[in-house]
């Protein structure tokens, strides 16, 4: 019973949040283009953030996002993207543009000095990101705050299922990520090569981001990689799947399978699931020939919104056998459940609330971020943004698809 009142609870305050007034040191977000993301991203999060103001708004077309701006309750409607980058009452700028766009206007953002919260995947590839996240710009004092909008990774629900792992023990992990072919026609962004799109940066970038945080580490090489291209005669540089697989330092293989085309009627939850090595356990009751050994399975379905439902399944097999031949004596399965909808079921600290989404504990930290204070300590630094796209580039590379275009500023 208390399970369903929490559940209803967290979807009732998630799409009617509380609204508490905004203090005036607020930090005052401009939105570049008017996207399909910002109002779950960002417009809604910021409404129960007392220091966050969604204060302008800018699309290609300026009736476009006239209309969004009423829709949406944003004060401030500017001509072009560039008018509200120089808009000095604004502090920061969110990029929900496509990914190939991202580079340019993270770049002009942070030279006018805005804070930026970038969409994920950061830019189009590594060349980009390491001239982007390594910009002498962002090591001045002072310098604005920029962050990929990675948001599963700070939900506690991420750093409880992190802290439930072993990482150098990991024999393998997998990440699994299905999107419904409903919500994406072969005409969306993320099937636009120019655009940087395709499916290993769009789901399957999330899928690399768990797999670096299972690990702990950075894979050494991509040594498979078969994408689903689209049909003749959409564009054959895009993925609309992949599976691909990692060698990781320790020996442990990381695999993804995502997809942006899964068939309705195949309805599959996301899931993540981390396997460890078989590890020997002390066990009293065995003779000197015997050992008892363990293999443990951590599982999370919902890595990625895991605010209004989410598990994790901490699955151990255990087998009684003889040393010397590995005869199985007896084996048996136990299985745990566990779940983090507030930051105290993970560590115990009273942070955030239980309904808080991905967005708004991301919200939560770039607003710290830039007041300086120490917050939760979740942060997806620049160098992990560069390395994500160093695993993307080099999934592309092993699927013989070229890696997405760099903008024109950095040709
Ligand atoms: N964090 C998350 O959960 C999610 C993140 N994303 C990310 O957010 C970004 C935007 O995604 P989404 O909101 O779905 O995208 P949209 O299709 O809504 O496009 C976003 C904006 O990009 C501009 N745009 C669209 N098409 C083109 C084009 N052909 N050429 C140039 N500009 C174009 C438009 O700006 P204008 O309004 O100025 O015309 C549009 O408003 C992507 O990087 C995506 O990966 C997306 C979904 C979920
Ligand atoms: O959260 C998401 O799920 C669906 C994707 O296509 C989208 O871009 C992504 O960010």
């Amino acid at each position: 019973m208390a399970s369903i009142i929490g559940f209803v609870s967290r979807i009732w305050n998630l799409y009617d949040p509380p609204q508490p007034a905004k203090k005036d040191s607020a930090i005052r977000i401009g939105l570049l283009g008017a996207s399909n993301i910002a109002p779950i991203a960002v417009i809604r999060p910021a409404k129960s953030h007392p220091e966050v103001i969604v204060a302008a708004i800018a699309a290609r077309d300026v009736k476009k996002a006239e209309a969004y701006a009423k829709k949406h309750g944003v004060p401030i409607v500017h001509k072009s993207y560039q008018d509200l980058i120089d808009d000095p009452a604004i502090d920061a700028i969110y990029i929900g543009l496509p990914n190939g766009l991202h580079y340019e206007w993270a770049l002009k953002s942070l030279k006018a000095g805005k804070h930026i919260l970038l969409e994920k995947p950061s830019v189009s590839n590594s060349a980009e990101a390491t001239s982007l996240f390594r910009h002498e710009l962002l090591n001045q004092p002072n310098a604005p705050v920029l962050l990929e909008a990675f948001h599963p990774l700070f939900h506690p629900f991420f750093q409880l299922y992190l802290s439930l792992l072993d990482p150098p023990n990991i024999a393998s992990a997998d990440a699994v990520l299905p999107v419904p072919s409903i919500l994406f026609g072969y005409d969306d962004i993320r099937f636009i090569y120019d655009l940087g799109g395709g499916a290993l940066m769009d789901c399957g970038t999330y899928c690399c981001l768990f797999l670096r945080q299972m690990f702990g580490n950075e894979p050494l090489e991509c040594i498979e990689a078969t994408p689903t291209l689209l049909p003749e005669p959409w564009d054959q540089k895009c993925d609309k799947g992949m599976q691909a697989k990692w060698l990781f330092p320790n020996g442990g293989i990381g695999s993804v399978d995502c997809t942006l085309s899964n068939p309705m009627l195949k309805f599959k939850l996301p899931w993540c699931q981390a396997v460890h090595k078989e590890k020997v356990v002390y066990d009293e009751e065995l003779s000197e020939e015997k050992e008892h050994v363990v293999v443990k399975k951590v599982v999370a379905y919902m890595l990625i919104q895991p605010a209004v439902w989410s598990r994790i399944d901490i699955v151990e097999q255990h087998t009684i056998r003889t040393i010397a031949d590995k005869k199985v004596l007896k084996s048996w399965t136990t299985t745990e459940y566990k779940k983090a909808y507030k930051r105290e079921d993970f560590d115990g600290k009273k942070l955030g609330e239980d309904w808080w989404n991905t967005y708004r504990w991301m919200l939560e930290e770039f607003v710290n971020k830039i007041k300086g204070r120490e917050g939760s300590g979740v942060w997806m630094p620049h160098e992990d943004s560069i390395y994500q796209l160093e695993m993307i580039d080099s999934g592309y590379a092993k699927a013989g698809l070229p890696i997405r275009p760099s903008s024109h500023l950095l040709q």
